[in-house]
């Protein structure tokens, strides 16, 4: 297959990226908002040759010709090789990579729109954070139900990102993920940027499920912030947090190591310190006593969080995973549950306390996460 051929595994650990190794390839972005836009310039300082689709005229009009999307990057001068159309047909010709940047809830009708004009062999990677309401599917997932594509050529990145922090050339990592190594390093290759480095791995289902879940957990945070708790509270939502994503998502075949890695943890941490982030952001209107109409109305832009957490529930009770934070959260979105009780619920939720993690009564995953069986513990 064609995603592969001849990169190094440059980025994740061949010393400095070089722009010069990305030298005439041609990806497209799909999408226009702050990580579509965001993820442009990171490939174009990689030495892409990038077209990012936009889906409105004005805004494909003024990245082609100011180099500037003021409504979602204002301040940020973009690249001047960088191209913008609002055409997907002019997007995708010649990309042998697509990188989706649009919201959850729309990817499945994007995906529809763009299949006549993707290259033969081009490899899909999405930039996206969400489940689909209805068919529970992650993005990758979504990505495989319409299209016919193999595995091969599905990819995910996700990590630490913060579109703004990235636009502003802060360094930061993030996971390149596909069934193919080959092709993980070669989505890593051609993002390679100075400021902005990946690693690798084989585990989609780990790196895409951090993402989406990291999101939940930040909601959490925002509400409590905005409540006016302090510290204490909010390191032992996160802490909690973390384990809940990983008892949701190592079931479901996630590596346990995505999840304390950069896609899980590292994605975690920055989602709910950032004051940039729109899921803390949101919860915190909440918390602060918005409802949620208001919180959507005052939202300018993307929070996947209050879409997924009526799936991710879904799944976890279709699986038997408790996920009491979560679980929280959708009750403060509902109005059933005021924000200030959310972290006091936490705390009391159990007549019987119990260990932090509750892999002890569930040997394989036990073993899976630590290396050893609970017996032979050091
Ligand atoms: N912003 C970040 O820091 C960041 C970082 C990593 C991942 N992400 C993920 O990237 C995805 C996109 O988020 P964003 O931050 O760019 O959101 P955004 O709100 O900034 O932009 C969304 C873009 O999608 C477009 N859009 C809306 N509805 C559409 C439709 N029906 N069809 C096509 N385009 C449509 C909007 O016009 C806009 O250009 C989300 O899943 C998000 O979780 C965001
Ligand atoms: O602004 P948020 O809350 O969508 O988070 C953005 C990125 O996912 C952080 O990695």
């Amino acid at each position: 297959m064609s995603a592969a051929a001849g990169a190094p595994a440059g980025a994740a650990g061949s010393g400095p990226a070089s722009p010069k190794r990305n030298r005439g390839r041609k990806v497209a972005v799909i999408g226009a908002g702050s990580w579509g836009t965001t993820f442009a310039k990171v490939l174009a300082d990689a030495g892409c040759d990038v077209t990012v689709w936009a889906r409105r005229p004005e805004v494909a009009q003024e990245i082609q010709v100011a180099k500037r999307n003021t409504q979602y990057l204002p301040g940020i001068n973009l690249p001047k090789s960088l191209q913008a159309t609002s055409e997907l047909e002019r997007a995708l010709a010649g990309a042998s990579l697509v990188f989706l940047a649009v919201p959850s809830q729309s990817l499945r009708a994007n995906l529809g729109e763009l299949e006549p004009y993707l290259e033969p062999g081009a490899v899909l990677v999405s930039l996206v954070k969400g489940v689909e309401r209805g068919t529970l599917m992650r993005m990758s997932e979504v990505i495989a139900d319409t299209l016919d594509l193999e595995p091969e050529r599905i990819g995910v990145l996700s990590g630490p990102n913060i579109a703004l922090e990235i636009a502003r050339e802060q360094p930061t990592g993030a996971v390149a993920s596909c069934a193919s190594l080959e092709a993980a390093q070669d989505i890593a290759t051609a993002c390679a940027a100075p400021y902005f480095r990946s690693y690798v791995n084989t585990d989609v289902i780990g790196t895409e499920l951090g993402g989406v879940l990291k999101n939940l957990i930040a909601l959490a945070i925002g509400i409590v912030d905005g409540v006016g708790y302090g510290e204490n509270t909010k390191a032992a939502i996160i802490t909690r947090g973390l384990a809940e994503m990983t008892e949701f998502a190592v079931p479901q075949g996630a590596d346990p190591t995505t999840l304390a890695g950069l896609a899980g943890l590292g994605d975690l941490i920055a989602t709910c310190q950032s004051p940039l982030s729109r899921n803390n952001t949101a919860g915190r209107l909440i918390g602060q006593g918005f409802s949620l109409e208001e919180t959507k109305e005052q939202m300018q832009q993307t929070a996947e969080g209050i879409t997924s957490v009526a799936p991710v529930l879904e799944l976890a009770k279709e699986r038997g995973v408790p996920m009491p934070i979560v679980q929280q959260v959708q009750m403060v979105l509902e109005g059933t549950m005021a924000p200030k009780n959310l972290a006091p619920h936490l705390a009391t939720e159990d007549d019987v306390p119990r260990p932090e993690m509750s892999f002890g009564s569930r040997p394989g995953l036990w073993a899976r996460l630590f290396g050893r069986t609970k017996g032979n513990a050091a």
